[in-house]
């Protein structure tokens, strides 16, 4: 059967590669390596904002994702704001931000977004994963990894094999809702 060609407009490697793998055989996906702008707002406008312009720079079927990591001790920021954090601070200073509280929990969430093209309205999947904020364990390869064990695990992202992430994180759980989409509309 004809996949669907969709474009994953990402900066951002190691997100196309595991989207890659958590999409092969559902659709046909291609990759633009776009650093979009983002707006700031709740993670729903900066998801549906950034979706929209890569439709227009795409021109045809898009996906976005955009990733939060929040802290419940600080009302869930960074949140969408991590990459800036993540930046500056590197991943132990991100956990070291927490050691004035006692609550460590925290969450990872993807806002996947989806626009059929130009003059579409995205639609979004969210996928929330709930863990707590440890000191970093684990190769220091993509991201906060290295500091996110989920409830279910004895392991940071960055200590799990590749397959282990792929059935339990944040952009799993977005993705399995995208695919629920997908499935109710057929190809034409
Ligand atoms: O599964 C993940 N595990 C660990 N770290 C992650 C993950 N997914 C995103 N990240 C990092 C990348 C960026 O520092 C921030 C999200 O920002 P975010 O805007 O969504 O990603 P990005 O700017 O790197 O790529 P894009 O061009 O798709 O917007 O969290
Ligand atoms: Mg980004």
């Amino acid at each position: 059967m004809a996949l669907r060609r969709v474009t994953f407009v990402t900066g951002n490697k190691n997100k196309l590669r595991e989207m890659q793998e958590l999409l092969a055989g559902v659709v046909d996906l291609q990759s633009s390596a776009v650093d979009l702008e983002e707006i700031q707002g709740t993670a729903h406008e900066v998801a549906a904002a950034k979706c929209r312009l890569a439709a227009s720079v795409v021109g045809g079927p898009v996906i976005t994702e955009d990733v939060g990591l929040g802290f419940n001790a600080m009302g869930g920021l960074p949140g969408v704001y991590i990459k800036w954090f993540l930046k500056e601070l590197r991943p132990e200073g991100l956990y070291r931000m927490l050691s004035g509280f006692d609550d460590k929990t925290g969450f990872a969430a993807c806002t996947l977004a989806y626009c059929e093209g130009p003059g579409h309205e995205p639609v979004l999947f969210e996928g929330i994963h709930h863990g707590t904020i440890v000191a970093p364990r684990g190769p220091p390869v993509f991201g906060w990894n290295p500091i996110f064990q989920p409830h279910d695990s004895t392991q940071t992202y960055a200590e799990m094999p590749a397959d282990a992430k792929d059935t339990c994180s944040h952009r799993f759980l977005a993705v399995q809702k995208f695919k629920a989409f997908l499935e109710a509309q057929p190809l034409q």
